[in-house]
């Protein structure tokens, strides 16, 4: 079964990834690395360019049948069996992604991205079989503990977990609002 994990940047998605994968003797894919190894996308500055349909063929051809945790920001897009898209309070994102050295601009749109549910609405488009976990407060390991507690009682769907509007002022400080 190929499962992906997804999120925000900074959600925890390779930690969880490499955990799940681990625990359930799947091998484990970065997909990143994995579109770079098959000479899909481009490296604009910072960021890779990825043509998402070219990349799905690859994991299709590689992957189906098999059972693969796909770890990527993109892998929610792919064809996947299950997806989980893991959930993370967007201060935290923020607080994360400051630590990385983000800019200011980077940090307020994946902020912004966690705040209005953009993987989750983009994965519910793309599969029937979408997992929401918030992570806020939980270990890696109670993380793909509550995980594998779901798949293990053949739950496939249950979204519609968090709604970080109503947190919204303490993730005002995170945004760019002023578009300085
Ligand atoms: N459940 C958790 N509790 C506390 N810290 C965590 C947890 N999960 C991940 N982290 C930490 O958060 C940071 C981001 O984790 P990780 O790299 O797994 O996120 P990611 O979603 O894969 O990020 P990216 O998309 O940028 O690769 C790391 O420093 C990691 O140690």
């Amino acid at each position: 079964m190929i499962i992906a994990v997804s999120g925000t940047p900074g959600v925890g998605k390779t930690t969880v990834a490499k955990l799940l994968a681990e625990k359930l003797g799947y091998k484990y894919v970065d997909l990143k690395k994995f579109a770079i190894e098959h000479g899909v996308g481009e490296v604009k500055g910072d960021e890779l360019e990825i043509e998402i349909d070219e990349l799905a063929y690859f994991v299709e051809k590689e992957f189906k049948g098999k059972d693969v945790i796909l770890d990527g920001h993109l892998s929610h897009l792919m064809p996947a069996d299950q997806v989980i898209i893991l959930r993370l309070h967007p201060k935290v994102i923020g607080e994360r992604l400051k630590e990385r050295g983000y800019s200011r601009e980077k940090i307020s749109e994946n902020v912004e991205a966690e705040l209005v549910d953009v993987c989750l609405v983009e994965a519910i488009d793309e599969h029937e079989n979408v997992i929401e976990v918030d992570t806020t407060g939980k270990t890696p390991d109670q993380v793909v503990e509550e995980i594998l507690g779901l798949l293990n009682k053949g739950i496939k769907k249950r979204v519609g977990i968090v709604d970080w509007t109503q947190v919204y002022d303490e993730v005002i400080p995170y945004l760019n609002l002023g578009g300085e």
